[in-house]
C-alpha cells in the first residue's frame, strides 16, 4: 500500500481490474480517465469496477492518448503500487497501436502505415496477404486491398494483435466524387454535454473522423449524436438502424435538428422507395435498415436498383445505429457491402448473449464513449426508474401442468421448455397482476408500455382490455397512427408492445412498463425496454417521491423465469439500478410508497375484493360465448377495416368489467367452462373446435396454444 492511499482513489490489480471509489473528491475527472482507458464492468452508487483490455488500450490510443500518460496516471491513483508485469502488458498492447490505417480512396480500399516494418510484418502473414490485390512491395508504406476481402483482413489483423485504424480526412476529400452535404444543425438545437464529450472523441480538430462506437443510455439522445455527426462530416450518409420505425424517426429528427432539405434525405424500407436523384453530384443522407440491406434474396427491380446505388457510392459516412446487432450473420456482410470513409456505431448496450460482441472492435472500431447512466440521471437527462420486480404464484392447475411438463412422457423432450415457457408465461395470476397494475396507472394519468414477447398473449390481452397493440404484423402505417395516439391523446394511455417496440421507438411521454413476457435472460433486451420510459419526466408530487417512472417485471414464482429474470437484471444492476422485488397484486396494494391502496381505487374490478365478498361470482363465458364472442370480434374489425381504421386499434373502450378468477379451487373435470380448467386432452379437443385457428401440426404445439387460449378464457372472461 502506498503511504497516503487514504487519498488516492484506485484499486488497480496485476489483471488490470480496476476498483474505483467514487466519493474522491476529483471522482469526475478520475471516471473521465478511466472511461477512456478501460471498459466499465459496474457502475453502482459508491464503487465502480473497470477492467484494462487490449481493446480498450487500442481506444485509448485511437483517441490520442499517450501510453505512459496512462502508466503515469494510474501509477499516481493507485493505493497500491502498479504491478511492474502488467504496465508491461500496456506497454506491449500499446506498441502496435494506431500504426496501421485501413483508408478508402476513389471506391478502392487501401492499408497504409508509416512504419514500413511493420506493415511489412502484417502483410507476411498469409490471411492477410490473401486479402490483398497485389504484394507489398519493399518499402513501401502501401498497399491495395480487396474490397470484398475488407472484413477478413480486419480480423486477421485483430488476431495478429495489430488493430487497423479507420480515419476519414474528411475536409480534404474530393469533391466530384464525394459532393459536399448541405446539412448544418439549427441554430436552436443545443447538444448536451455528453453529446458534445461523444463527438469530441470522434472528430479532432484538424477535421478528421474516427471510425468507431459511442455507447449512451436509452433515450440519451444517440440519434441526435448520430445527425451531428453527419452534418460535421459534411458528406454522403447512410443510416442503418432496426426497424422501419427507426427509420421514420430518424428522418423525422433530421429534419426536425436540421437545415437538410427534405428532398435530400431518402429513407429506404419495404414499404418507402425512391432512388437516389443525380447521386454523382448531389449529396444525401439515406436511412435504411438492416434487414433491407442484409437480405439475401431475390428482390423486386426498383429495390435492386436502389441497393446498386448505394453499393456503388462512396458514403463518407456510415452510421451503425443498435449496433450490437450487427454482429449477427446476417447483418455482418453489410459493412463490407458499402463502401464508406468511416463507421459510427451507437448503442446503449455494448451486450450480446453470445460472444460476437468482441468483433465490433474490428468490424466498426474501438470504443470512442461511454457514458454513465447514473450521472445523467442525476443531471436530469434521464428518467429516476424505480425497477420493481413482481413475483405471481402460479395458479394450482398451472403450476401442476408446469411440474408436469418436466418429465412428462407425452411431451416430446425438445418442447418441455416450450410447453413450461407457456404455461409460466400465461399465469392467470401474473395477467391479474398486470390488469391491476394498467389500471392503477392508468387512474394517475400514466402512460403505460406492457411489453410481451408472446404474441398470442399480446394481441388477446389488449384486445379484451380495449386497447391498442403493436406487433410484427401491424403494418407501418397503422403502428405510427397508434404511436401518436399513444402519445398525444389522453383516451390512449396503454399499448401494448411485442419485441418489435423492444428498441429505437422514441415515446417521451410513456412512463411506466409492465413487462409480462420476455426473452429468457437477455440483459439487452430488458435494458433497451427500460429505455423506453428514460426519456426525462417532469417531477410531479404524485409520481412517489423521488422517482417519476416504474418498471414492473412480472414474472411467476417457482418457475423457471425467477431465473431468467435474475439474468436478465444483471446489466441494469451493474448501471446502478435496484430491482425492488415484491409478491403479486394482492400485495402491491400494501405498498404505500407507491400510493397502492386498500380498498383498491378500481371498485369495477372484480379482483379488488376478496372473492367471498361477492354473492354472485361473474360468470365465465361458455364456450358458446366464446364463439359468439370471437365473431362478434371479427365483425368489428370488418366493420372497422371497412371505415379504414387498423385491426389493431379497432376497439379504444373503456377498461370493460373484468371478471377475474383468482384461485380457481375444483377442476370440473372434462368441462372447462366452469370455474376451473383441466388440461386433459378432451378439453384441449374442445378447444381445438373453439381456436381453429391456433392450431398447428405439432400436438405439442397445439397443447402449448390450447393453453394460451385457455388462460385467457379463464382469465379474462
Ligand atoms: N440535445 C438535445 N436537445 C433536445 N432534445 C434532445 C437532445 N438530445 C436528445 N433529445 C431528445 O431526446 C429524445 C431521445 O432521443 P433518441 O431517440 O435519440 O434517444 P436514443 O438514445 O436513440 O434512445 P434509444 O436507444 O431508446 O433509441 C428525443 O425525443 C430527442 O429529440
Amino acid at each position: 500500500m502506498q503511504p497516503d492511499h487514504a487519498r488516492r482513489p484506485l484499486w488497480v490489480s496485476e489483471n488490470g481490474r480496476i476498483i474505483f471509489e467514487t466519493f474522491h473528491p476529483q471522482a469526475a475527472q478520475v471516471a473521465d480517465f478511466l472511461i477512456a482507458v478501460s471498459e466499465p464492468v459496474s457502475r453502482p452508487q459508491l464503487m465502480h469496477e473497470y477492467q484494462i483490455t487490449a481493446l480498450s488500450l487500442n481506444a485509448a490510443i485511437a483517441n490520442g492518448i499517450d501510453v505512459e500518460q496512462i502508466i503515469k496516471v494510474l501509477r499516481k491513483l493507485s493505493k497500491t503500487v502498479v504491478d511492474e508485469s502488467f504496465l508491461e502488458f500496456i506497454r506491449e498492447k500499446c506498441k502496435s497501436t494506431g500504426k496501421l490505417r485501413l483508408i478508402l480512396r476513389d471506391g478502392r480500399h487501401f492499408l497504409e502505415s508509416e512504419d514500413a516494418p511493420l506493415l511489412q510484418h502484417l502483410c507476411s502473414d498469409a490471411d492477410v496477404a490473401a486479402c490483398l490485390v497485389q504484394e507489398l512491395a519493399p518499402e513501401s508504406r502501401i498497399v491495395e486491398v480487396d474490397s470484398l476481402k475488407v472484413e477478413k483482413l480486419k480480423l486477421a489483423a485483430h488476431q495478429m494483435s495489430f488493430p487497423l485504424l479507420q480515419e476519414y480526412e474528411f475536409r480534404r476529400d474530393r469533391e466530384d466524387t464525394n459532393p459536399q452535404l448541405t446539412a448544418v444543425l439549427r441554430p436552436t438545437v443545443n447538444l448536451r454535454p455528453y453529446q458534445q464529450r461523444a463527438l469530441s472523441k470522434m472528430f479532432s480538430a484538424d477535421g478528421v473522423a474516427k471510425s468507431g462506437i459511442v455507447v449512451l443510455p436509452c433515450g440519451a439522445g444517440k440519434t441526435l449524436v448520430g445527425i451531428a455527426a453527419c452534418c460535421r462530416v459534411g458528406r454522403r450518409a447512410l443510416v442503418l438502424t432496426t426497424t422501419a420505425v427507426a427509420v421514420d424517426q430518424w428522418r423525422r429528427q433530421i429534419q426536425l435538428f436540421t437545415s437538410l432539405p427534405p428532398e435530400d434525405v431518402y429513407a429506404l424500407t419495404a414499404e418507402h422507395k425512391r432512388p437516389i436523384e443525380d447521386a454523382q453530384r448531389r449529396a444525401c443522407i439515406v436511412i435504411s435498415t438492416y434487414s433491407m440491406l442484409g437480405y439475401t434474396g431475390r428482390r423486386g427491380g426498383d429495390t435492386q436498383f436502389i441497393l446498386d446505388q448505394l453499393q456503388q457510392l462512396e458514403w463518407g459516412l456510415l452510421v451503425v445505429d443498435e449496433v450490437q446487432v450487427m454482429p449477427a450473420r446476417t447483418f455482418r456482410t453489410v459493412a463490407t457491402m458499402i463502401k464508406s470513409h468511416c463507421c459510427l456505431g451507437l448503442t446503449a448496450t455494448l451486450v450480446r448473449e453470445d460472444d460476437l460482441i468482441q468483433d465490433l472492435h474490428w468490424l466498426i472500431g474501438p470504443k470512442l464513449y461511454e457514458a454513465n447512466w447514473q450521472q445523467l440521471q442525476d443531471e436530469g437527462y434521464l428518467a429516476r426508474v424505480r425497477c420493481i420486480e413482481v413475483w405471481c404464484d402460479m395458479s394450482t392447475e398451472f403450476f401442476i401442468e408446469y411440474l408436469q411438463a418436466a418429465d412428462s412422457p407425452e411431451v416430446p423432450g425438445s418442447l418441455r421448455a416450450t410447453l413450461q415457457r407457456a404455461l409460466w408465461t400465461c399465469n392467470p395470476n401474473k395477467l391479474k397482476t398486470c390488469e391491476y397494475l394498467i389500471r392503477f396507472h392508468e387512474q394517475r394519468g400514466d402512460k403505460i408500455i406492457v411489453f410481451s414477447d408472446n404474441i398470442f398473449i399480446l394481441k388477446d390481452f389488449a384486445r379484451r382490455l380495449g386497447r391498442y397493440y403493436i406487433c410484427g404484423s401491424v403494418d407501418m402505417r397503422e403502428r405510427l397512427q397508434i404511436l401518436s395516439e399513444f402519445q398525444e391523446s389522453s383516451a390512449c394511455n396503454t399499448i401494448f408492445l411485442s419485441k418489435v417496440g423492444d428498441n429505437a421507438i422514441d415515446l417521451p411521454v410513456a412512463n411506466v412498463i409492465v413487462q409480462i413476457s420476455s426473452h429468457y435472460g437477455s440483459r439487452r433486451q430488458e435494458a433497451q425496454r427500460l429505455g423506453r420510459i428514460l426519456r426525462p419526466k417532469p417531477q410531479t408530487s404524485s409520481s412517489g417521491g423521488r422517482f417519476n417512472a416504474y418498471f414492473y417485471s412480472v414474472v411467476s414464482r417457482d418457475t423457471q423465469e425467477l431465473y431468467h429474470a435474475n439474468r436478465r437484471q444483471q446489466f441494469l444492476v451493474e448501471q446502478g439500478y435496484n430491482y425492488q422485488a415484491g409478491k403479486g397484486c394482492r400485495r402491491l396494494r400494501g405498498w404505500s410508497w407507491m400510493g397502492f391502496r386498500h380498498p383498491c381505487t378500481f371498485q369495477d374490478a372484480w379482483c379488488t375484493a376478496p372473492r367471498e365478498q361477492h354473492e354472485h361470482p361473474p360468470r365465465l363465458p361458455s364456450a358458446a360465448d366464446a364463439h359468439e364472442a370471437q365473431e362478434m370480434h371479427h365483425e368489428r374489425h370488418e366493420h372497422h377495416e371497412h371505415q379504414e381504421q387498423p385491426m389493431s386499434r379497432a376497439r379504444l373502450l373503456p377498461l370493460p368489467r373484468l371478471c377475474w378468477i383468482a384461485e380457481p379451487k375444483t377442476p370440473i373435470a372434462g368441462d372447462w367452462r366452469g370455474r376451473a380448467i383441466r388440461f386433459d386432452p378432451t378439453v384441449l379437443r374442445k378447444f381445438r373446435m373453439q381456436t381453429d385457428n391456433f392450431c398447428t401440426s405439432s400436438w405439442l404445439e397445439f397443447k402449448a396454444r390450447g393453453l394460451l387460449a385457455a388462460s385467457v378464457w379463464i382469465c379474462l372472461g
